[in-house]
Parts: C-alpha cells; sequence; structure tokens
C-alpha cells in the first residue's frame, strides 16, 4: 500500500466514525457532453468538489457557465457523462431523482393553482401518507417558518411573488430533504424583494440546518448569502472559496471581473525590500505589492485593486503607498459614493470610488489631473 492509499484509507476510517464529517455532496471529476445538431457540446468539463453537511453554498457564474446542468446532476435529473456523484458518502450517480433524498425549488413556483396554501404544502405528505395529526404538525411548522401562518385559506394567485416562493420553499423542506436544491429561486422577484428574501432564505436555512445548494448569476446574491461559493466558468470551477475571500482575493481575472469592479494593471516587477515587489508601470508610475502575493519578479505581471481602496487626489501621495496618476475621465454622483472613470498616463481606465461620508463635494471634476493611490497590501499579481 503506498503512503497516499494508507491516508486516504486512514481519512475515509476517520470519515466513518464520525457522521457529521461525511460531505453533504461529493463531485468527483463530473463532466457532462450533450449532442447538439451533430455536435458534442461539453456543459460542465471536470466539477470536483465537496459541500459539508449544513452549509449554504452557491454555484456562481454568467448564463452558460454549466451551472444549472451541475445541479441537475446532483439532482439526478441529468445523467453525468463522466465522473460521480456522491450523496452523504453514498455514490448515487446512477440513482433516480426521486430516491436521492434531495429536493429542488425553481424559479417558477410549480404551485398547484387550484390548491390553496395549506393544501400545496401538505401534498408531498399527503402522497406518502403521513399520518393526519403529524401532518398537520409538520404544515403548521413549516408555515411558520417561512412566516406564512394566518395565509394558510389562500390561493397561489392570492400571493405576491415573494408569498408564492416561501410557499414553494416550506413545500420542499416539509418533506425533511437532506439538501435543498435552489436553481435561481428569486429571479422573478423585483430587486427589493429580491434582497428582503435573500436575508429571509438564509435565516431559513439556519433554522432548519440543512444544506442549500444555490444557483444564481446574481453576485450580490451569492455574497450575501453563502458560506462558501464555486465560482464557474466556461463549465469549470474558477475558484471556490468564502465571500470574503472571492471578493478580496479573486484567484483569476475571470473572478475578479466577474465580482463587482477592478482595475487591472500590467508591469515589470523588480524585488524593492524583504518584504515588497515593486511593479514598474511605465511613466514613472510604480505599484508596490507585499512579498507572497503573487508578483514574480523578473518579468510581466498583472496587479488588481479594488476601486473602493483607491484615494483620489489633487496633490502628490506620501511615499510608501502605490501611487498612479490620471485624467478624470468621467464622474457620475451615485448619492452614498462617487465613481470616476480615470484615464492613467500608462493607458488602463481605472474605476474609483469615493464615498461621500464627509460632505458632498466631489474631490476633481471632468479633465483634472489627479492621482490616485492605495495601500501595497490593497493590491496583489492575478493569475490569468
Ligand atoms: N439539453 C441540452 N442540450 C444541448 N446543450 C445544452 C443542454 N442543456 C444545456 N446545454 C448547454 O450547456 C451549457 C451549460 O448550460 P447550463 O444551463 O448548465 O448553464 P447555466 O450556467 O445554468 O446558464 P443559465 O444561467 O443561463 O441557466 C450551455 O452552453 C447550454 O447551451
Amino acid at each position: 500500500m503506498t503512503e497516499i492509499q494508507a491516508g486516504k484509507e486512514e481519512a475515509a476510517a476517520a470519515a466513518a466514525s464520525d457522521i457529521s464529517s461525511v460531505p453533504a455532496i461529493e463531485l468527483d471529476e463530473v463532466v457532462k457532453e450533450y449532442q447538439a445538431h451533430g455536435e458534442v457540446v461539453q456543459a460542465v468539463k471536470g466539477v470536483s468538489l465537496s459541500i459539508a453537511e449544513g452549509e449554504f453554498f452557491s454555484m456562481l457564474g454568467p448564463s452558460g457557465c454549466g451551472k444549472t446542468t451541475t445541479m441537475r446532476m446532483i439532482a439526478g435529473f441529468e445523467d453525468p457523462t463522466r465522473g460521480s456523484v456522491r450523496l452523504h458518502g453514498r455514490d448515487v450517480t446512477d440513482v433516480p431523482p426521486n430516491k436521492r433524498d434531495v429536493n429542488m425549488v425553481f424559479q417558477s413556483y410549480a404551485l398547484f393553482p387550484h390548491m390553496n396554501v395549506w393544501e400545496n404544502v401538505a401534498f408531498g405528505l399527503r402522497r406518502k401518507r403521513v399520518p393526519g395529526a403529524e401532518l398537520r404538525r409538520r404544515v403548521g411548522e413549516m408555515l411558520e417558518i417561512v412566516d406564512l401562518t394566518g395565509r394558510e385559506k389562500r390561493r397561489p394567485r392570492e400571493m405576491s411573488g415573494g408569498q408564492q416562493q416561501r410557499v414553494a420553499l416550506a413545500r420542499a423542506l416539509v418533506n425533511q430533504p437532506r439538501a435543498l436544491l435552489l436553481d435561481e429561486p428569486l429571479g422573478a422577484l423585483d430587486l427589493k424583494l429580491r434582497q428582503a428574501m435573500q436575508i429571509e432564505l438564509k435565516r431559513i436555512q439556519r433554522e432548519v440546518g440543512i444544506t442549500f445548494v444555490y444557483v444564481t448569476h446574481d453576485q450580490n446574491e451569492a455574497l450575501t448569502m453563502s458560506d462558501r461559493i464555486a465560482v464557474m466558468n466556461d463549465g469549470l470551477v474558477e475558484q471556490l472559496a468564502g465571500p470574503r475571500e472571492i471578493y478580496e482575493r479573486p484567484a483569476t481575472k475571470f473572478v475578479a471581473g466577474f465580482i463587482g469592479t477592478s482595475n487591472l494593471l500590467t508591469g515589470t516587477a523588480e524585488r524593492f525590500d524583504a518584504s515588497t515587489v515593486v511593479v514598474r508601470l511605465g511613466e514613472g508610475d510604480r505599484v508596490l505589492v507585499p512579498v507572497g502575493e503573487g508578483a514574480r519578479t523578473g518579468g510581466q505581471v498583472e496587479v488588481t485593486v479594488r476601486p473602493e481602496k483607491i484615494r483620489i487626489s489633487r496633490e502628490e501621495p506620501a511615499a510608501g503607498v502605490s501611487a498612479v496618476r490620471g485624467t478624470v475621465a468621467e464622474v457620475v454622483y451615485l448619492g452614498t459614493y462617487n465613481s470616476y472613470a480615470v484615464n492613467l498616463a500608462g493607458g488602463a481606465e481605472f474605476t474609483v470610488f469615493e464615498q461621500n461620508a464627509n460632505d458632498s463635494s466631489i474631490t476633481a471634476e471632468r479633465g483634472d489631473p489627479v492621482w490616485l493611490s492605495w495601500q501595497p497590501h490593497h493590491s496583489f499579481a492575478i493569475g490569468s
């Protein structure tokens, strides 16, 4: 037995003895290919991930990146072309959806229009012939969790979109699945309701303690609710981490661009002192990057910095910070902050956010020459 095999066996034995350490969902090198008009489309190109019991896990990415296909393979609605799916330690790759102990909630709530709220939620339990007293208790409890007590007699058409979505959620949760899969469930709601429902969903998930897997193309939604996020692009996971790390330390250019706004600079990296690398941009400008933040010396590197970390000023900043010069191309007043588009001397275009903390005056107007500066630890080199 090799050392690696021995290590794997030990880990497996440890996992088996401690039920909570068995992941709720595991995908192992999952690939999905479709045949479309004589061509093979690879919707998912090899995804491996492990979702912990009780986790709020999101799959985030642009349209067509393979999120829904990945989720449908977890649910069992699609068979992987290659790779395997495990739920709570059991290989379910060939197990049909109704035997998987997961439930799915869709954007279209698919409620029964002729049934009232109570009947909609009770439907699954009736089919399973759950006895009357237990059924009433479970439906009642679930309606309380989704905050619909008192609305039992309403029909779906007599309710708002958010309320209907909560009925759909209650209907899925009342069956006590071990994991709930949600595919853009808030997609049909307007922004205000969506935001309210995001907080609601997170609360409900905490209360019921079930693993939630959430598919969305909305970065704010994923950042608000998730314990961890898998950012997907073109059938692959580009980064898998907590919201803070995804935002503060995007692993690739794609992630940096997809989550929030980021500014990119290209330059030549040189060792400056024991703790800092300097990236020279031409035009005399330079960016400082702490050693260990990926800026390999002796070649071209790309460095990124978020718009809210940058200070815009008319005067040259003090030494010790990264500083570049530019000209203001546009200023937009957005209430809580001002957004500047700045053309840098080296050719790049930067976005800078300036909080309206003190007064509503704007530091610079269109056409003004400015300095942009930020602390070295706010920038890091980024992979392509
Ligand atoms: N049944 C199918 N036949 C052929 N191609 C498909 C099929 N289903 C999905 N695809 C393709 O696979 C890719 C991934 O689709 P998928 O629906 O998983 O993406 P998505 O990230 O969920 O996108 P969206 O946010 O638009 O739903 C797309 O290019 C899509 O056109």
